[in-house]
Formats: C-alpha cells, sequence, structure tokens
C-alpha cells in the first residue's frame, strides 16, 4: 500500500488529504501536525476548519485510510510521498520584511525529513513557495539525507476557501512540476498516478518545477488583479454615475475577459493574494525587473485605496464624524462560506472605524470572539500602508462589541457595514433593522450585496461600492 504523509493540518492539508483518501482506498494517508489542538479537532466532531461538505468526507475515511496525527516523524519516516503543506507567510522582520515569503517552517519540516528518512521519498511542495525553492528544498535533503534518494515535486495548491471541497473533486487542473531527468519524470508519473482516481487525465498537467512554482503566484496575482482592476473601476464608477455591476456585466460579457472576478467590493482578503503578490514583487526586484515589480505592486496598492475610500465613505458620510457612535459590522470573515479571517478587510476597516472612535458591534456567523479580538490586536506589518488604516492599538479591540445575532449588532446603530457577502444578510428584515436604528440610519454595502433601491424605499441612506450615490453620500464625495 502506497503511504502518503501530509506535513501540515492545516485549510490546505487537511482537505486535501481528506479527498485523496476519499478517492483512493488503496492508499493510507496520514496527516501530520506540531499543532495538538489542531491534530485532537481533526480526530473530533469538531473539525478545526469549516468547509461546506469537509465533514462528510472526513467521517467516511477517518480511521478507515485516513489518519490525523502529531507523531510527525514517525509517519514522515514511513511514507513514501511527503506533502509539505505548511505556512509561508509574508516576512515581518529581516530581509525583504513586507514582501519575501518565510521559509522557515518550510525548512524545518525539509531538515526533519532529512533527518528521520531511511529510504527514498518523493517530497511534494503542496504550499505556495517563492520560485526556485525547490533547489533549496533539494540541497537541505541531498545534504543532510544519509545517500538517500529525493524527488521534488512542485504541486500548488488552487483551491478556494469555502468551496475546497468542490474545488478538489472537480479542480480546472492539477499542476505537477519537477526535473526533466528519468527520475524526476517518474517521480511526476508517480503522482500523477494518485490524482488520476478521479481527475481525467487532461486536467493533470506537467512542467518544470519553475514554470509549476511560479504558475502558482501568476494565478494568485492575475486572480486578484482583476479584483483591483475591477474596484478601481468602481472609484470612478461613483465620480461619474455609472454602475459598476453594469459595467462588470458589460465587459465579462466579452468572452475574452469573461464573467468570474468581476465582483467589486471593499477589497480582497484571505491569506494567500496579498502574501504570495507581495512575494512576487520581491522575486521581480531580486531579479533586477523593478517595472515589473511596480507593476503588481499596484494590485495591492489598489485593494489598500479600496479599504481606505471604504472607510472614508463611512466617516463621510456621517457628517465627518463617527466618534461615540455605534456602528455594526455585519461580517468579519473574508469571504462567506468560511470562518477564515487572514488579512480579512474587516480588520483594517474596524481599525479604520476604532481610529474615528466609534463604538464597533460585530457579528459574524462563522468567526468567534477570540478570533475577532485577536486579529484586531495583532500587528500587522506596517509596510506601505495608508496611515489612516494602521493598526489600532491592542487596547482598542477591547473596544469592540461582539454579538451573536446582526440584529442585537445594528440595534441602536448609526449605521452598518456590510463587510462580508454571506447569504443571511440578503436575506434579513431590513425594515426591523431600519427601525431599531438611530436616524439617518445608513447603510455601506461592502459586498454589493443588497438592494439599494428597497431599503432607500424604507428610508436608510445607502452607500453600495461603485453604485451611484446617494445624495447624501454624494455630497461629501469629494473627502473620498
Ligand atoms: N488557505 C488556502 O486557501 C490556500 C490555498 C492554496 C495554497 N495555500 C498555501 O498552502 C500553505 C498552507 O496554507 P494553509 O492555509 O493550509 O495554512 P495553515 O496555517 O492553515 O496550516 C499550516 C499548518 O502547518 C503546521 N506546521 C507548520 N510548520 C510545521 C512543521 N514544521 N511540522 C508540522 N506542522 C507544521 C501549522 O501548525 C499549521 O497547522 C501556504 O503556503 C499557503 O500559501 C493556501
Ligand atoms: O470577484 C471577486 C472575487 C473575490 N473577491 C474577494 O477576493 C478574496 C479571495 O477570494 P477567493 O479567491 O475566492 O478565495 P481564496 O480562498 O483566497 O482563494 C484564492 O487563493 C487561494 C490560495 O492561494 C488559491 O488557491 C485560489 O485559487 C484563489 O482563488 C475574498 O476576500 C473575496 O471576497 C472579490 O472581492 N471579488
Amino acid at each position: 500500500m502506497v503511504k502518503i504523509c501530509c506535513i501540515g493540518a492545516g485549510y490546505v492539508g487537511g482537505p486535501t488529504m481528506a479527498m485523496i483518501a476519499l478517492k483512493c482506498h488503496d492508499i493510507e494517508v496520514v496527516v501530520v501536525d506540531i499543532s495538538k489542538p489542531r491534530i485532537a479537532a481533526w480526530n473530533s466532531d469538531e473539525l478545526p476548519i469549516y468547509e461546506p461538505g469537509l465533514d462528510e468526507v472526513v467521517k467516511e475515511r477517518r480511521g478507515k485510510n485516513l489518519f490525523f496525527s502529531t507523531d510527525v516523524q514517525k509517519h514522515v519516516a514511513e511514507a513514501d510521498i511527503i506533502f509539505v503543506s505548511v505556512n509561508t507567510p509574508t516576512k515581518t522582520r529581516g530581509l525583504g520584511a513586507g514582501k519575501a515569503a518565510d521559509l522557515t517552517y518550510w525548512e524545518s519540516a525539509a531538515r526533519m525529513i532529512a533527518d528521520v528518512s531511511k529510504t527514498d521519498k518523493i517530497v511534494v511542495e503542496k504550499s505556495t513557495v517563492p520560485v526556485k525553492t525547490a533547489e533549496a528544498i533539494e540541497k537541505i535533503l541531498t545534504k543532510n539525507g544519509h545517500g538517500i534518494e529525493f524527488q521534488i515535486l512542485s504541486n500548488p495548491e488552487f483551491l478556494a476557501e469555502g468551496t475546497a471541497v468542490e474545488d478538489l473533486l472537480k479542480p480546472d487542473r492539477v499542476l505537477i512540476g519537477g526535473r526533466e531527468t528519468p527520475k524526476g519524470q517518474a517521480a511526476i508519473q508517480a503522482l500523477a498516478a494518485v490524482y488520476a482516481h478521479w481527475v481525467p487525465k487532461e486536467n493533470i498537467i506537467t512542467t518544470n518545477l519553475w514554470s509549476a512554482e511560479l504558475s502558482k503566484l501568476a494565478a494568485n496575482a492575475f486572480l486578484a488583479q482583476r479584483i483591483s482592476s475591477i474596484n478601481a473601476m468602481s472609484a470612478l464608477c461613483e465620480a461619474t454615475g455609472a454602475n459598476v455591476s453594469e459595467v462588470a456585466y458589460a465587459i465579462g460579457k466579452d468572452s475574452r475577459i469573461g464573467p468570474k472576478f468581476l465582483q467589486s467590493s471593499v477589497g480582497f482578503g484571505g491569506s494567500c493574494f496579498q502574501k504570495d503578490i507581495l512575494n512576487l514583487v520581491y522575486i521581480c526586484e531580486c531579479n533586477g525587473l523593478p517595472e515589473v515589480a511596480a507593476y503588481w505592486k499596484q494590485v495591492v496598492d489598489i485593494n489598500d485605496y479600496q479599504k481606505s475610500r471604504f472607510v472614508n465613505r463611512v466617516v463621510g458620510s456621517m457628517f465627518n464624524t463617527i466618534s461615540g457612535k455605534k456602528i455594526a459590522i455585519l461580517g468579519f470573515a473574508f469571504k462567506k462560506d468560511t470562518g477564515d479571517t487572514r488579512e480579512t478587510p474587516a480588520i483594517d476597516v474596524t481599525n479604520g472605524l476604532l481610529r474615528d472612535r466609534a463604538l464597533v458591534s460585530v457579528y459574524d456567523p462563522q468567526v468567534t470572539e477570540e478570533q475577532m479580538r485577536r486579529d484586531l490586536s495583532q500587528e500587522k506589518f506596517a509596510w506601505d500602508h495608508p496611515a489612516h488604516i494602521q493598526p489600532a492599538s491592542p487596547a482598542s479591540a477591547q473596544k469592540v462589541g461582539y454579538v451573536m445575532d446582526p440584529y442585537q449588532a445594528t440595534k441602536d446603530a448609526h449605521g452598518v457595514c456590510i463587510l462580508t457577502e454571506w447569504d443571511e444578510f440578503k436575506k434579513m428584515d431590513w425594515q426591523k433593522v431600519y427601525d431599531n436604528m438611530v436616524k439617518p440610519a445608513f447603510v455601506f454595502d461592502g459586498r454589493n450585496i443588497i438592494n439599494p433601491e428597497e431599503l432607500r424605499k424604507i428610508g436608510f441612506i445607502v452607500y453600495s461600492i461603485g453604485k451611484p450615490l446617494d445624495p447624501f453620500v454624494k455630497d461629501v464625495s469629494a473627502l473620498v
């Protein structure tokens, strides 16, 4: 029986390995992690991450050919194929701080693999890494590896959170990069055979190592670039009276452009887009390509601009002062159907509102109070961020209220900010919300999920990103 071990039981390692176990009953899959609570949660009824459909997959295979363990060394030693799916965050200090990927966790995993391995292994980069990481990993493995043969493959993951199970079941493509040697090619085929259990062969793409590593960064840069492009248009729409939804629909009808990823928003969040683009910027700079670096950096800059523009709209619309006013935040996760808050725009928006001394009350159906407070207290790297969305002091996190119900969040509020597109916000009783708010009652829709005209009929003053402005909001447009 082929044995797979995955180091890192996070958003990628957990669901990816669960899918392999589901589709390959002839393979034993063990997911290992240094975090005891995380592994305990994977072995319990309360999985550590929320993903639609994941519970069913895990429950079906756990204890049969899917296992979660903290005994990292034992399972690494026994495995034929080792996936490494550990964190690769942005460096916060030292050379490349604020841009370069921090490979500390990856390197320590590689050293451990080298130390404990007694048989040949295929080592798979599942984490998103800078181009040429495989070369460094190869050096670490071969220098410490007691003559054992290691083949390094790059197999980046393209799943999106909230749709991970669906994405893993029917991936647009599986990408495998390896060395162009007979052994490298054999390793590619061994991994391709795993995916071939359920992915059509034509969707399994094989390339050299560097193309696979770079394709992951390029894919995220292109996706994020579309969001920043439509968000840049949203500002122009507000200035001209055009409607960003109509513009997105019209341009998306062009089959060369396509309709996806043109949803204007308060900004993209998530653990990947910003981190991976900054990493790409750094790689370009290191390769003597400052113009290319500056081009991609703009994608992140526009994203920061969009978040600060949103805060300015809130403050400007409410007569330039939100001091002491209650503002409800509906949705804290970086997108719907996930409890993940990494780099969520809600952090910057909440901190922006707190800086203007608002009384903020947060509701999110999946984010815990503890998580929200940790997010608001954490120092983010301060690199190139507009001054007014700099992180607030940790003490300010205590000033934020956390409630279990959207009606409680909005009661006695002056304004409501919709920051995650949860379906339940579309179905809310907005008349009830209005009746319990201070007047004039404002709604700032950072996701364009409510019908502004219907809410205006109730009496709300509505700001929807990139849509024709309410006269109330229009008057302050010079401030934004
Ligand atoms: N989250 C996504 O949607 C997504 C999608 C595609 C790619 N990626 C990439 O995949 C990688 C992992 O992302 P994630 O979201 O799963 O992160 P995560 O933080 O959810 O999980 C990483 C896990 O690795 C564990 N870990 C770190 N060092 C370890 C070590 N030496 N030994 C054992 N365990 C260790 C951590 O405890 C953590 O549980 C990142 O490079 C990310 O960029 C993420
Ligand atoms: O039209 C859009 C689409 C998305 N977003 C926002 O963009 C962010 C990222 O969304 P999405 O890409 O759906 O989620 P992620 O889970 O971050 O997935 C991205 O990042 C992963 C990690 O690298 C990749 O694997 C995926 O392919 C890539 O889509 C979220 O804040 C969304 O709300 C918009 O504002 N407008």
